[in-house]
């Protein structure tokens, strides 16, 4: 039977960070890296895609914003803009990866499933806002946008500007997993748990699924992910082809190889920032600890090569 990887597709793969997002630029980056993974398709994995949805949610809440301001459109609450983006980021990648094969002779079936993932509501991540959507905006449109709308804005953690942050909480189980690993240990290939998937929760006294507005970290949703489907592999898709200690600095160094105990050290030692390589670290390291198995950082250009970016071992 074939092996099975899950790839979380950030950064670069779909979206540059100096560009406005127009669909013929995403389609373009979308279909590279696609055609990326077809050396993972030749070299006997099965693949789950998963993606980001940060620039896309954001500017999905602006839409809302400028259709009620101008047309008086009643504005959709964030778990229903999440599910827009899953819906129009995963027909994306799903076209462009049937273009990608068209010029192979692989040929396989490939779906997108709207993925919901359960929350904990008293997840304490909800007092504290920390996952950055849309564009970046300077410090007096940020001040100006928060006094007027409310809304939460933090610095940019390599200081490129003020981006608007929204809770986080941690993803707990994702719905629909049996099935996507059904679809893909069928040699399908799965797009789920977009932008770290819809967050929900079932209310103690109603028992009703509820919505909450959030966003998941797509990492974190994708390492949980490819633990409960026991993947071979978890690649994590971002802007640089490996990880680095003391980035941007004098002595900084690329790292091939972390084992769990290192990583979580530098992690501990504050080396990878929140909402940057923190989550890539942790949802690597948690992924070998329940699995045993590597995963490995690296960017769209290095996934075909077989020792790729950094891989996470275990300890
Ligand atoms: N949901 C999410 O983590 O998206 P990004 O990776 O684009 O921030």
């Amino acid at each position: 039977m074939n092996k099975i990887a899950v790839v979380a597709l950030g950064g670069n793969a779909l979206l540059r960070g100096d560009e406005t997002g127009t669909i013929e630029q995403q389609e373009k980056h979308t279909l590279e890296t696609c055609e990326k993974l077809i050396g993972l398709l030749r070299n006997g994995y099965n693949l789950v895609l998963t993606h980001g949805n940060g620039p896309q949610v954001g500017n999905i809440l602006l839409r809302n914003e400028a259709g009620y301001n101008q047309f008086n459109i009643p504005k959709m609450p964030l778990d229903i803009c999440v599910a827009d983006s899953q819906g129009g980021i995963g027909y994306m990648i799903e076209r462009q990866m049937r273009n990608a094969m068209s010029k192979t002779d692989i040929q396989r079936n490939v779906l997108a499933i709207i993925t919901q993932v359960l929350i904990d509501i008293n997840d304490p991540a909800f007092q504290n806002p920390t996952k950055p959507i849309g564009r970046f905006y300077s410090k007096e449109e940020a001040d100006d946008l928060s006094a007027r709308k409310g809304w939460i804005f933090k610095e940019d953690s390599a200081k490129r500007g003020w981006r608007r942050v929204v809770p986080s909480p941690k993803p707990v189980d994702i719905m629909n997993k049996q099935v996507i690993k059904e679809m893909v240990e069928r040699g399908h290939i799965v797009i789920g748990v977009g932008g770290g998937g819809i967050p929900v929760y079932w209310h103690q006294d109603t028992k009703y699924l509820e919505a909450i507005e959030a966003v998941i970290d797509k990492d974190l949703a994708s390492g949980l992910l490819a633990s409960e489907i026991k993947a071979d592999r978890f690649y994590i898709i971002t802007d640089v082809p490996k990880v680095y200690i003391n980035y941007k600095k004098e002595n900084q160094k690329q790292l091939d190889k972390l084992t769990v105990t290192e990583a979580k050290k530098l992690y501990d030692e504050g080396q990878f920032p929140p909402g940057s390589m923190g989550p890539k670290i942790l949802a690597a390291i948690q992924f070998v600890e329940k699995t045993g198995n590597e995963a490995v950082i690296t960017n769209e250009e290095e996934i075909e090569k077989e020792n790729c970016g950094t891989r996470i071992i275990p300890s």
